[in-house]
């Protein structure tokens, strides 16, 4: 199964702990034998006080884009080394250098690839390109809600939200360097177009996206019979 993996930078970069690198790598590794796995890493804490510093010096928002993909590169960067010898050496560019990378049968890793958009958008992209199984956004929330539970302690959280639904969830963020949100609005209005199979979920534990992953391959029920985060329904 061929399965696209965005990883928030907010859950592999915060803080560069590498054992959340390696922690990550070794989850993982155990997907290799059944699975090919392309991994997008979002910028995290870095991304987001280079933005603020771009910004403050007068910068634009294309310029704060560049930025952020940048140190989206440099976790990709990271989370390659991490993998040693089983990813591809480098970050691709962009998503034809993405599916070369693909071919030789190594996990690849990237970062950002055109301002305008987040790394959510790019693994929904690469998703529809490379013809992926299944699309997982692994982030630091436990789903989607109704609004941002950060904000508003009584938002609701979808455990099921058809892609037309997430598309009106997540339209109204901004589309801002360094924007927060659980999917960007071209991901989603691309997951609705593809009809990829989607689950948006909290990443701090990378083996709970691992067993999902497994299970989605097995066509299985999770054991406890709840699925984590939020699955994006597409008919
Ligand atoms: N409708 C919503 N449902 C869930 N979370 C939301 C919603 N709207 C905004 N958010 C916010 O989005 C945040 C997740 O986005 P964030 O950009 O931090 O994630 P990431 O993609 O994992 O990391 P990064 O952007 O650093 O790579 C949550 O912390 C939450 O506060
Ligand atoms: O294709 C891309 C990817 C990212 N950016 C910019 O980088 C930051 C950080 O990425 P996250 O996915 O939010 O962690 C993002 O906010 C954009 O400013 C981009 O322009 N294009």
């Amino acid at each position: 199964m061929l399965v696209v993996l965005s990883i928030g930078g907010s859950i592999i970069a915060n803080d560069l702990d590498p054992e959340r690198f390696v922690f990550y790598k070794n989850a993982l590794s155990k997907l290799l034998p059944d699975h090919q796995l392309v991994i997008v890493t979002g910028g995290g804490k870095a991304a987001r006080d280079y933005i603020n510093v771009a910004r403050s010096v007068g910068s634009n928002e294309v310029v704060c884009d560049f930025i952020g993909i940048e140190i989206t590169r440099l976790n990709a960067q990271l989370l390659i080394s991490a993998f040693g010898e089983d990813a591809y050496p480098e970050p691709p560019r962009t998503y034809k250098e993405a599916k070369l990378a693909l071919a030789s049968d190594k996990v690849v890793v990237m970062g950002g690839v055109v301002p305008g958009q987040t790394t959510d958008a790019v693994s929904a992209i690469l998703a529809e390109y490379l013809n992926a199984d299944f699309l997982v956004i692994a982030t630091s929330v436990d789903g989607v809600y109704s609004k941002d539970p950060r904000q508003d302690p009584n938002a609701k959280r979808y455990e099921k939200l058809s892609a037309k639904e997430l598309v009106d969830v997540v339209i109204s963020t901004e589309i801002k360097a360094g924007s927060k949100s659980p999917v960007d609005p071209l991901a989603a209005k691309i997951i609705e177009r593809c009809k990829m199979p989607t689950t948006i979920m909290d990443g701090t534990d990378p083996g709970q996206v691992t067993d999902l992953i497994m299970q989605e391959n097995l066509k299985t029920e999770p054991v406890t019979g709840k699925h984590p985060g939020t699955r994006i329904i597409c008919d």
